[in-house]
């Protein structure tokens, strides 16, 4: 019987690659790669000699260089890789450029040890430009061409070097990337990504959920859901004049009730009364909204009036009667007295909601801009070679099915107001991944893909983001149902960019819908600058009993208010299994139910737990 577990070899295998034009026309005049084969093969270390399997010359070129360095990485999956030449200043010297987009991860210490080393001996060493990093399993280091340059950088190095490939080895998980490798006989039988708790999955997501930076963006409907980076100031009083706040008469609050001359109107925008100013013993038509004159002290409404006298062509009114009496200050609102000149009308954390409010109060203050934080743009795809796009209107083949999951995440997406790019249904194809994957890296802040996480033939998505993509995975199971395949890795942006979140899905439809709502969802919210990232959790009471699963469930459910009982009832939405969608249609919460145990193996009709709401409460 074939096993996956494989002997470890009695030495370090070490690959040495030299880099040079000259040499790659006569291989006789190739020093440094045999002055280094002889340096690793004399060099007894006490646990392991090395050993050099592969040697060979390359020109100076990207394409060759990067060819063997992955080839010796990835199939051959050698312990230490050298290249030898090509880290100068030449115009043909592109060893650093070719090999460092390799890297998983960069070796700053092993470049800097190797420099010092260098400079000791002479200054020429700065024009030396070597890197180092860890692609898989296996270290790679650039070394100057000429054979005394190269020895003295790798001796500099030579007694770390096997703790490190040890390190290397043991601790990035040999068994993860060795065994994703083997044919589908040896395939691995148990998933090597520890199960951890969603809790757990939770604090790392958010370790990695950096605010974006801040932008500016006019006052309009498109900040719904954005989160202020800085506090708001009202550049303007409102009411910016002594308004009315009523339809009648301004009037001289003293004056009292009796017959007065309507001298003028002050409707909204306008006044025209003759002194520009009220005076004693006179009053004047005025509006809603309308300035108050100088003079006037108090507005009565048109209801406690009468007309005594009109115009002779009736247009107008001459004289009427006030009949109550108002106090000094009656139905006006001073300036400022809604939102004073130099508040602060919106705090920085606060976000722009849908309600109105918000954005209502800052156009009204004569806001024109604010700075938020911007938001993040997803993409979204699926993986599947069985996945059909559902606006494709053949005939679905035996063993195909409709795509419902782009469908889902984006709705889910527009609700919550963030941007999404489709990056369509990606093939069960290695290298067509790696590209879509690596395109839509470019063009997003978080990537969504659904399926191929678990443990087929066909789930490549881990093992495509770890070797091809170089990027990180921090977890690969969450100890859940649905979601236990659920993945989550990061790629290191380029030249100060924030890193990539990348989320690997399930693809059973609801276990992905469920993993966006809880992984994805508190993500894109933290990102956007959100203070408090989760959704609402509310405690509900179970209309039924429910049997508990060996891993905690999140169990779709429809949530509502009892008003006789006071209190929120949850009613499941029926067969929970992972495939079935309609477990989805009406939810409006996910019920977190604990895991089975030995002691509770249901939860009866009346308990309470915790709702998280995700839809409308109706
Ligand atoms: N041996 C094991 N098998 C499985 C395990 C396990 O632990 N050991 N985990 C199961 C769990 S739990 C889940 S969840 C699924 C996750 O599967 P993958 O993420 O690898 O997804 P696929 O294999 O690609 O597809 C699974 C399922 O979902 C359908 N699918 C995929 N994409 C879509 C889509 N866009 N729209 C609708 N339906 C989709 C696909 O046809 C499959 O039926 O793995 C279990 N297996
Ligand atoms: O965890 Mo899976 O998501 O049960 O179907
Ligand atoms: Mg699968």
């Amino acid at each position: 019987m074939s096993s996956v577990v494989q002997e470890k070899p009695e030495y370090y295998s070490v690959g040495i690659l030299t880099v040079s034009d000259t040499c790659s026309r006569d291989s006789t005049k190739d020093l440094s790669g045999p002055a280094l084969k002889t340096l690793f093969s004399e060099t007894s270390h006490s646990k392991k000699p090395f050993r050099v399997i592969k040697t060979k010359i390359v020109k100076d070129d990207s394409f060759e260089i990067q060819k063997s360095v992955k080839d010796w990485c990835d199939v051959e999956n050698l312990d230490l890789v050298v290249t030898t030449g090509g880290t100068g200043f030449g115009i043909r010297d592109v060893t650093p450029e070719a090999v460092q987009p390799l890297f998983e991860k960069s070796c700053t210490g092993v470049t800097h040890a190797m420099i010092k080393a260098s400079l000791e001996k002479t200054i020429f060493a700065a024009l030396s430009r070597p890197v180092c990093g860890i692609r898989g399993n296996t270290i790679i280091l650039t070394v100057p061409g000429s054979p005394k340059g190269a020895k003295e950088n790798i001796q500099a190095i030579l007694n770390v070097l096997p703790h490190a490939i040890d390190l290397v080895r043991d601790e990035t998980g040999e068994n993860v990337h060795a065994q994703l490798r083997v044919e589908i006989p040896q395939r691995q039988r148990k998933s090597p990504y520890p199960m951890i708790s969603v809790t757990e999955a939770l604090n790392i997501i958010t370790e990695h959920s950096n605010t974006l930076s801040p932008i500016k963006v006019p006052v309009d409907e498109n900040l719904i859901g954005m989160v202020l980076a800085e506090d708001v100031v009202a550049r303007l009083p409102v009411p910016g004049y002594r308004a009315s706040i009523l339809d009648g008469y301004v009037v001289v609050a003293s004056d009292g009730p009796g017959i007065y001359p309507v001298v003028g109107v002050s409707i909204a925008n306008t006044s025209n009364l003759p002194a520009d100013k009220l005076l004693p013993g006179q009053i004047a038509r005025i509006t809603t909204g309308g300035p108050v004159p100088p003079g006037a002290t108090a507005v009565v409404m048109v209801e406690d009036t009468t007309l005594i006298r009109a115009s002779a062509d009736g247009l107008q009114e001459e004289s009427v009667e006030i009949h109550v009496k108002v106090n000094d200050g009656a139905n006006i609102r001073e300036i400022g007295s809604d939102t004073s000149v130099g508040s602060i009308v919106a705090r920085k954390g606060e976000i722009l909601s849908a309600v109105g409010g918000e954005i209502g109060v800052l156009a009204s203050v004569g806001v024109k801009e604010v700075c938020v934080y911007r938001r993040p743009v997803i993409g979204v795809l699926s993986t599947g070679n069985e996945v059909i796009d559902h606006k494709n209107t053949l005939e679905l083949k035996y063993g195909q099915i409709f795509d419902s999951n782009r469908p889902t995440l984006f709705s889910i997406a527009k609700a919550t107001g963030f941007e999404v790019k489709d990056f369509g249904i990606v093939d069960d194809d290695p290298k067509e991944l790696e590209k879509t994957l690596k395109t839509a890296l470019t063009q997003v802040d978080v990537l969504v893909s659904t399926g191929g996480v678990s443990m087929g033939e066909l789930d490549l998505f881990k093992p495509t983001l770890e070797k091809s993509l170089g990027a990180t995975i921090h977890f690969g199971r969450v100890k859940m149902k649905p979601g236990k395949p659920t993945t989550f890795a990061t790629l290191s942006g380029t030249s100060g960019a924030p890193e990539k979140l990348i989320f690997g899905l399930p693809g059973n439809p609801v276990s992905a819908t469920v993993t966006f709502y809880l992984f994805v969802l508190p993500a894109l919210r933290k990102l956007a600058g959100y203070e408090n990232w989760n959704s609402p959790i509310l405690p509900a009471e179970l209309t039924d009993k429910l049997s508990l699963d060996p891993r905690p469930e999140y169990h779709r459910a429809v949530i509502s208010f009892d008003h006789s009982k006071g209190k929120f009832i949850a009613t499941s939405t029926g067969h929970q299994i992972s495939s079935r969608m309609l477990s989805l249609r009406s939810c409006n919460a996910l019920l977190k139910l604990p895991e089975k145990t030995d002691q509770c193996k249901e939860l009866d009709k009346g308990s309470t737990v915790d709702a998280i709401l995700i839809g409308q409460l109706s």
